[in-house]
């Protein structure tokens, strides 16, 4: 049985989305309940806290798995076992990314211009002092809980800090100098338990469940029948992961064919089989592809 540690604050609610839609739904009374628990027989315990302090638990020992970010991995220079990248953020799909930055309007072009003394505001101070060090440039790290990019120019010359969509970036007049680390959210896992033959494949079932739901994210599944003269017509126009399935119906004269094709391109995909020569084209939503 594994005791479990996830994210609160910017993964929570895609989180719990994904959990959710991986049939290990995560109940409790409220948000502010952190004491949780998953009703699967692989999963004993779940807690909720924040994604910084999910690395050091993990390498301890207090919990056998957890999600969190690659930049808190990092951060915290934990020994912890990766079972793989879970490819969400708070707001989209893609990673997020540990960038330095500065006003619009300053001189420094690379990170090696800083100046000695220059004041540098991060809630990643390991990171960044790591990442100064390389560049030769001697700087002043001030630590920060939050509101990073509110703090330049008068308070800090310069911040780290994390950006998905680069929208607090651009409200704020920064300009990104470079790319200290792209953090993709993670399931990371305690290394003793990991060694566990029956703890290691009740994790491996959970990551399966997990990047399932992952990897059906934006597919569906097409399925249209179509008269054998028309086949060619619509295997040409018609997309698939491997190959299309395609079964003769009953009299032999007409033919299913089935497919799961990306979401996106649906709308003009769908008219061009038609008028290719497929009928009773049916869309459907897909929960999880396991490979
Ligand atoms: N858009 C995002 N902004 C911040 N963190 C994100 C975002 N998307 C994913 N993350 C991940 O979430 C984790 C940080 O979450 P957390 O909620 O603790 O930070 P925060 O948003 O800076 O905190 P706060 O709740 O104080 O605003 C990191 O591992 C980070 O990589
Ligand atoms: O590139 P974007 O999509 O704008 O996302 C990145 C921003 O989101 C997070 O801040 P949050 O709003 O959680 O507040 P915080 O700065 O107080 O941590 C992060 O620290 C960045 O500021």
């Amino acid at each position: 049985m594994l005791s479990l540690v996830l994210p609160k604050g910017s993964l929570e609610k895609a989180t719990m989305q994904l959990f959710d839609a991986a049939d290990l739904t995560v109940q409790r009374a409220s948000d502010r309940d952190y004491r949780a628990s998953i009703d699967d027989p692989r999963i004993d315990r779940v807690r909720v806290l924040r994604p910084q302090e999910i690395p050091t638990y993990l390498e301890q020992g207090l919990f056998d798995l957890g999600i969190t970010g690659r930049d808190w991995i990092t951060e915290t220079d934990s020994d912890v076992v990766s079972l793989g990248e879970l490819k969400y953020s708070k707001a989209t799909s893609n990673p997020v990314r540990v960038i330095m930055a500065v006003p619009d309007g300053a001189p420094w072009q690379r990170v090696s211009d800083l100046p000695e003394g220059v004041r540098i505001s991060t809630e990643f101070p390991a990171m960044t002092k790591r990442f100064l060090e390389q560049h030769g440039v001697k700087a002043t790290v001030v630590p920060s809980y939050g509101a990073t990019e509110a703090k330049v120019p008068d308070i800090v010359d310069a911040i780290v800090d994390l950006t998905e969509t680069g929208s607090s970036l651009r409200k704020n007049g920064l300009r990104i100098l470079d790319t200290l680390l792209t953090s993709y959210t993670e399931l990371v896992a305690n290394r003793e338990a990991y060694e566990d033959t029956e703890k290691r494949a009740a994790m491996e079932d959970i990551a399966l469940l997990l990047q399932g739901v992952i990897r059906a994210r934006g597919n569906v599944l097409l399925k249209l029948n179509v008269a054998q003269a028309d086949l060619k017509n619509v295997l040409d126009i018609m997309p698939s992961m491997s190959s299309p399935t395609v079964t003769s119906l009953a009299g032999g004269e007409s033919n299913a064919v089935e497919s799961v094709v990306a979401k996106r391109g649906v709308n003009t995909l769908i008219p061009a089989l038609k008028a290719a020569g497929a009928h009773d084209i049916l869309e459907i939503p897909i929960a999880k592809i396991v490979d």
